[in-house]
């Protein structure tokens, strides 16, 4: 399962040694909670977030998938777009300056969207988060890292021709005021050249899960959906591999035949674990 799953991409280059490390720290996410707290985000909460970023250019069907995801596997979904577009809408103190820039198809200072974010983050009874179209800049990054102080667990890239992406964009039919070919232009380059960097260090990393989002909407969902299917299945072996090994010590001294099983039992449960 992990090798099937690793090769949806071509650009998933990390070693299998950052991947392991990387799911071991989110079994701890989904099961425990043992994990490092995040800053001012979960202190009250008793789980320790499990983030997704959800990346790719303008129209490669981010949010599209976002919901699919949310219906299927009980994600937040914190759209960082939707949430400059409240601000504009609500007047507040940053919205001519949020919307000059989104009509620019340039990006908003990152300590604004990061408070959003963090916000949204804290009125949520869930902790598992999908963070759509976040984080766009190096800055971006580095900024959520600084104010909510954990790294994402999983990072979604939705790789899209850019053709695709402008014909999907000019028949979007939401009324934004970005969808329109000017700006979309200006976003493709901002694409290429901001995020594109973040999208390299998270695929370095072995964070990055790159789904080719070309086809149907459901076809593209089959390629996303093993991905958390398979964190899932690691947090249910990571809790029977638990239970084994109290079940272990418990019966460490009870009987001899019953140890060596549980034992072989518990190499077994390891195999399985590092093969799915
Ligand atoms: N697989 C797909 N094929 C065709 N159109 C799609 C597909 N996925 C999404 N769309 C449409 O393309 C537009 C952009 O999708 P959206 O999810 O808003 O992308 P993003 O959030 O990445 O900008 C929307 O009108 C959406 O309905
Ligand atoms: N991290 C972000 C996300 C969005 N923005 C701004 C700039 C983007 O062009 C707009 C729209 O973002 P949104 O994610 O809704 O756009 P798409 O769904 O990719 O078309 O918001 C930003 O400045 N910083
Ligand atoms: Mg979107």
């Amino acid at each position: 399962m992990w090798r099937r799953v690793a090769s949806l991409s071509s650009s998933i280059s990390s070693s299998f040694l950052a991947q392991t490390a990387s799911r071991l720290n989110s079994w701890e996410s989904l099961t425990t909670g043992i994990a490092q707290q995040a800053k001012g985000v979960i202190a009250p909460k008793e789980k320790t977030p499990f983030i997704t970023f959800v990346l790719g250019g303008p129209g490669s069907g981010k949010g599209t998938q976002c919901i699919k995801i949310v219906e299927t596997f009980g994600f937040a979904h914190l759209s960082a777009g939707d949430l400059l577009r409240r601000e504009i809408a609500s007047k507040s103190a940053d919205g001519a300056m949020i919307l000059n820039t989104i009509k620019e198809g340039k990006i908003v200072p990152s300590q604004v969207t990061v408070k959003l974010i963090q916000k949204e983050m804290e009125l949520s009874d869930n902790h598992k988060f999908l963070i759509d179209g976040f984080p766009r800049t190096e800055e971006n990054r580095v900024s959520f890292e600084r104010i909510i102080g954990v790294e994402p667990n999983v990072v979604l890239f939705f790789d899209c021709p850019e053709e695709e992406m402008v014909k999907r964009v000019l028949n979007r039919n939401e009324g934004r005021v970005d969808d329109n070919l000017e700006t979309i232009k200006k976003r493709l380059t901002v694409f290429q050249a901001l995020s594109l960097p973040v999208i390299n260090y998270y695929s370095e990393k072995g964070k990055l899960y790159t789904i080719k989002a070309i086809g149907t909407e459901d076809e593209i969902f089959e390629q996303v959906r093993p991905i958390f299917a398979a964190f899932e299945v690691c947090s249910v072996s990571a809790m029977i591999l638990s239970i084994q090994l109290c079940c272990f010590f418990l019966l460490h001294f009870e009987s001899e035949n019953l140890t060596t099983a549980l034992f072989l039992l518990n190499l077994f449960g390891i195999f399985v674990m590092f093969l799915i």
